[in-house]
């Protein structure tokens, strides 16, 4: 693993399923995140942007390769296969709907990440409060339910749930993609203050390729679980050395030259 990456995957195999269900989704995968960037994942839907996000985070099994996450030990490779620390690596979840407990207030909700074994809001108040407002919400938002807030809201709450105990590495899976295109923007613009703020490394997956250019320093390119191409965002999106890459760019309105509002 080389002096500055936070995140190193060599040569990395994912079958999923079984029987005639069984797919090869990531195929000989090899992909470095440098500590401090922030590398998007692109490509088409299928093509294993969410299996190589739950790799990481150790949620699937790895049928070959190796994955370091912040340097010692591989936590995923030949006969082992654990999850990286939660202080390494966080994942905020795509669907606020449905990753936060409908019976637990936020307060509580951000209590369990804190300090799983003894989830106490009482006893986690002030942090919880101040990550609350860390994220834009009120303090009076600690004795809330789910159902109180709108999908905005509830990811402001994951975001805090993620960032609490300060990862060094967060993986965005498809973020904003179960919000109203209104507040998508101000998620994004959140999680980009945060980032520089805490310093974070960033592993950002979308589909929208002008939300990567605006959000990401590097961008690696997906296709049919390889990586096909991988390298500084504005080189890949202007100068694309791929004709996958190049067929992706023409399938946004627009493009070449996307950009997204207020860019
Ligand atoms: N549990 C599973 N069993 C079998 N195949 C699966 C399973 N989960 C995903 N797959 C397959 O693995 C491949 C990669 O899926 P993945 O969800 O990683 O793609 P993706 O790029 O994230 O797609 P999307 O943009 O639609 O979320 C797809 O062909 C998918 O059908």
């Amino acid at each position: 693993m080389s002096a500055r990456a936070l995140v190193e995957v060599e040569d990395l195999e994912v079958v999923l399923g079984t029987g005639t269900h069984r797919t090869h989704a990531l195929r000989g995968v090899s992909l470095t995140v440098q500590e401090g960037t922030s590398v998007g994942l692109v490509g088409e839907s299928g093509s294993g942007k969410s299996t190589l996000a739950k790799a990481l985070c150790g949620e699937v099994p790895v049928a070959g390769g190796t994955i370091w996450v912040g340097g010692g030990e591989p936590v995923a490779g030949p006969h082992r296969h654990t999850r990286p620390q939660p202080t390494m690596l966080q994942m905020i979840p795509q669907d606020p709907y449905s990753s936060l407990d409908p019976r637990h207030t936020a307060g509580q909700a951000i209590a369990e990440a804190l300090d799983p074994r003894r989830p106490r809001v009482r006893r986690h108040r002030d942090t919880i409060v101040e990550w609350l407002e860390r994220v834009g919400l009120p303090a009076g938002s600690i004795e809330k339910y789910p159902h109180e807030f709108s999908g905005g809201q509830r990811q402001r709450i994951a975001i805090a749930r993620a960032l609490c105990v300060r990862p060094r590495v967060i993986v965005a899976d498809e973020i904003t993609s179960a919000l109203d295109v209104s507040v998508q923007a101000e998620i994004l613009e959140l999680l980009a203050e945060l980032r520089v703020d805490l310093g974070l490394t960033m592993l950002f997956i979308s589909h929208n390729l002008a939300v990567v250019k605006h959000v990401c320093d590097r961008v690696a390119v997906i296709y049919h679980g390889s990586l096909v191409e991988t390298g500084d965002v504005e080189d890949v999106f202007t100068r694309p050395r791929e004709q996958y890459t190049q067929r992706l760019l023409d399938s946004v309105p627009g493009a070449p030259g996307f950009t997204l509002e207020g860019d």
